[in-house]
């Protein structure tokens, strides 16, 4: 008898320019374009093993261990019965394949991180249910035919379909056919960007990014000058930007944008607040390493961006990582010396840090072990990736296996 069953997996990826609103809350239409950076699988990934079988007596998954309802209309049925409409097609196609789509399906997938902790891992884990179901089903869709379903799961999770830098279109047409995800520039096109996350809290977090963003199109009016007047703009400098591997302006439109963002949530009535009293901090470490780098004649050495929730990613070529971990472990010690997978700081760690030269000290307090609790050190990264048959997480009695 035949197993039919795939695996995939996805990043995550934290957008320069945020999606923040929707225009249709059912289809997942935003409000505006957006644009992100796809970070390294080898780190951050979700990991997801999609099975059909005549034997089925339901659709089920499987989140970290622990089976989750598929709420019939919901965001998850949305994204199986779509894909299950593409394998139609194909069977429509050719009478000889197989007729999947009409089988239930057993779905398992594994975060390698916290789940709803602010790092994004609704977009790598729609991008990779939806990566592995295109697998199974073996549909010839393109990626960006791909992201308009895993938009209809999470809006971010359609960039993740993408390596490098991606651009979600907002699209105008009713249905949605025209808002998804278009690669920018591949991962080897500026491979030298690194991405170093300070995990403030992996907490669950207050106000879910679905209902904040709703309130803030029902009551933010800042928010309609972003849209109108803001972001158009911004889409196409930063693009230039990447296209021109130009980081002082990638770092000023990221910036820029990352602080609209959250003035709009401030803007939101009742307002919401993502950062916290660490994150900035972490702002004001950031803003006085660049101003030290331009009064010493040089230009932007590093970029923060924060989504919905306290915890920073700071963008920066590769070169200035090393300067960077050294000054967020002053300010912010870790329980042991910082290691990182790509050997910068040799076999010892950065243990206590250190501030480069000119840096005022004075613009944050240091605080003590723990406000940071984590720091995750990774680059720009690749779309997702079929994996080996040996590498599924479902048995094959067609549940989980043993984590
Ligand atoms: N691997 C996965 N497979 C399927 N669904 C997932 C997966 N990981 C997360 N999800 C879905 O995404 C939800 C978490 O999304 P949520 O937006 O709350 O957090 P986040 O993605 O970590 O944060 P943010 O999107 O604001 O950065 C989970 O409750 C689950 O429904
Ligand atoms: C701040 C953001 O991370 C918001 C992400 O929102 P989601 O994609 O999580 O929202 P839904 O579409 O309702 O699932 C900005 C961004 O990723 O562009």
């Amino acid at each position: 008898m035949s197993v039919y069953q795939a695996t995939a997996s996805a990043p995550v990826n934290i957008a320069c320019i945020k999606y923040w609103g929707k225009r249709d809350t059912k289809l997942i239409l935003p409000t505006n374009s957006s644009l992100s950076v796809t970070l390294d699988q080898d780190h951050l990934r979700s990991t997801t093993t999609s099975r059909a079988d005549a034997s089925f007596k339901k659709d089920r998954l499987w989140l970290n261990d622990t089976e989750e309802e598929i709420k019939e209309g919901g965001r998850l049925a949305t994204c199986i019965s779509e894909m299950k409409r593409l394998r139609r097609e194909v069977e429509e196609k050719d009478a000889s394949q197989p007729k999947l789509s009409s089988y239930y399906v057993h779905i398992c997938s594994r975060n390698n991180f916290p789940t709803a902790a602010g790092l994004a891992s609704s977009a790598s884990g729609f991008a990779a249910l939806v990566a592995s179901l295109a697998a199974l089903y073996k549909l010839p869709a393109s990626p960006s035919e791909l992201s308009l379903i895993a938009r209809q799961g999470s809006g971010s999770a359609c960039r993740s379909l993408f390596g490098g830098f991606v651009a979600w279109q907002m699209g105008s047409l009713p249905d949605g056919s025209d808002s998804l995800a278009v690669e920018v520039a591949p991962q080897s096109h500026w491979p030298d960007i690194h991405a170093l996350i300070c995990v403030v809290s992996d907490d669950k977090k207050g106000t879910s990014s679905t209902s904040g963003m709703q309130r803030t199109v029902e009551t933010s009016t800042l928010l309609q000058h972003r849209i109108a007047h803001v972001v158009p703009a911004r889409m196409e400098a930063i693009s230039a930007a990447i296209q021109a591997r130009d980081f002082d302006a990638f770092a000023r439109i990221t910036m820029q944008d990352s602080n609209q963002f959250h003035a709009v949530a401030l803007d939101t009535d009742p307002p919401i607040f993502y950062m916290n009293d660490v994150s900035r901090a972490i702002i004001a470490l950031i803003v006085e390493y660049n101003r030290v780098s331009v009064a010493n004649g040089g230009k932007l050495k590093a970029a923060y961006t924060y989504d919905a929730g306290p915890n920073a990613v700071i963008y920066a070529p590769k070169e200035n990582i090393k300067e960077i971990v050294e000054l967020i472990v002053k300010y912010f010690p870790q329980p042991e010396a910082f290691k990182d997978p790509f050997g910068l700081f040799g076999a010892a760690g950065v243990g206590e840090g250190k501030l480069v030269d000119g840096f005022n000290p004075a613009v944050a307090k240091p605080f003590g072990v723990g406000a940071v609790k984590n720091l995750i050190h990774t680059r720009v990264g690749d779309g997702p990736r079929v994996l080996r048959a040996e590498e599924a997480l479902l048995g094959t009695d067609g549940l989980p296996k043993a984590a």
